[in-house]
């Protein structure tokens, strides 16, 4: 661990024993990171142990709960640890090397330019094998939901301020957690941007694990969307019963 730098680093991590140190090193050395936190989420390959080898602060899980719990654990890990306040800089655990090329999201926020970042990928050197159900579905309903316009609105690498992570309290559960940390975001009037960063992670392939990864990514933003909507609804029907009361 490091004690410069602005934000904190958290990166959920699941069985990534392969990547997980390239990654911690390559984002330990950006000058905005403070510290880096990796939430080992129940990994049975000894992602935690390698993590803490390459100087990262570890929590972990003793069973897997999902990659927005893990995201949930290591903001409270920052705070009840002396950084309350940081912007947070969240980061898959399979960017490897690449990770180098995050400070772009960081700089805007902690500039005060924006309150949530969003990285967008270039293409990546293998296909993905997938039809984009799941990148159309987050998409639009980020779009009907919040009037804003993504173009990789599943994109795992984001640097939001406190402000925007108190409105996105609580994550949507599992994968649905960056559609909705973008729709509740938009609709508390804070500003959101998507950064172009020079990223390279573990694109999902196209056989049956990749096919069941897109299908619990469709479950969960379509839940995550469906709470929304709900949400959304009854405050449509608050204001109206508002208006309809007599002073
Ligand atoms: O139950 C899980 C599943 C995944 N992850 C982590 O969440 C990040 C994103 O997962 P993955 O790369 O598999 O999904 P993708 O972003 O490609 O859809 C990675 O750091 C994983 O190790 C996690 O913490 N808990
Ligand atoms: O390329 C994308 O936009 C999709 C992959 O789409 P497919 O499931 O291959 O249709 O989502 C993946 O790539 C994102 C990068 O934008 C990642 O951050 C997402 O977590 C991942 O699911």
């Amino acid at each position: 661990m490091t004690d410069s730098g602005e934000c904190v680093a958290i990166i959920p991590a699941k069985d990534e024993a392969g990547r997980i140190a390239a990654t911690v090193a390559a984002v330990s050395a950006l000058p905005q990171v403070a510290t880096v936190i990796v939430v080992d989420d129940g990994s049975a390959d000894g992602t935690g142990a390698l993590a803490l080898a390459a100087g990262a602060a570890v929590v972990t899980h003793p069973r897997n709960r999902g990659k927005a719990a893990a995201m949930t654990t290591g903001a409270d890990f920052a705070a009840e640890h002396g950084w309350p306040d940081l912007p947070l800089l969240y980061v898959d655990a399979d960017l490897e090397q690449s990770a180098a090329a995050l400070g772009v999201l960081a700089d805007p926020v902690l500039a005060g330019d924006a309150d949530l970042t969003i990285a967008v990928l270039p293409p990546q050197s293998t296909a993905g094998g997938g039809r984009g159900f799941v990148v159309r579905l987050a998409r639009n309903g980020i779009r009907e939901l919040a009037g804003f316009e993504t173009t990789q609105p599943l994109s795992g690498m984001r640097c939001l301020n406190r402000a925007a992570y108190t409105a996105a309290q609580p994550f949507a559960r599992g994968w649905g957690v960056e559609t909705a940390m973008t729709v509740d975001v938009v609709r508390a009037g804070l500003r959101v941007l998507e950064v172009p960063a020079d990223l390279h992670h573990r694109v999902t392939g196209a056989d049956w694990r990749g096919q069941l990864h897109r299908a619990e990514q469709y479950r969960d933003v379509w839940l995550a969307l469906a709470a929304r909507r709900g949400r959304a609804l009854a405050a449509r029907v608050r204001d109206r019963g508002g208006r309809d009361t007599p002073p």
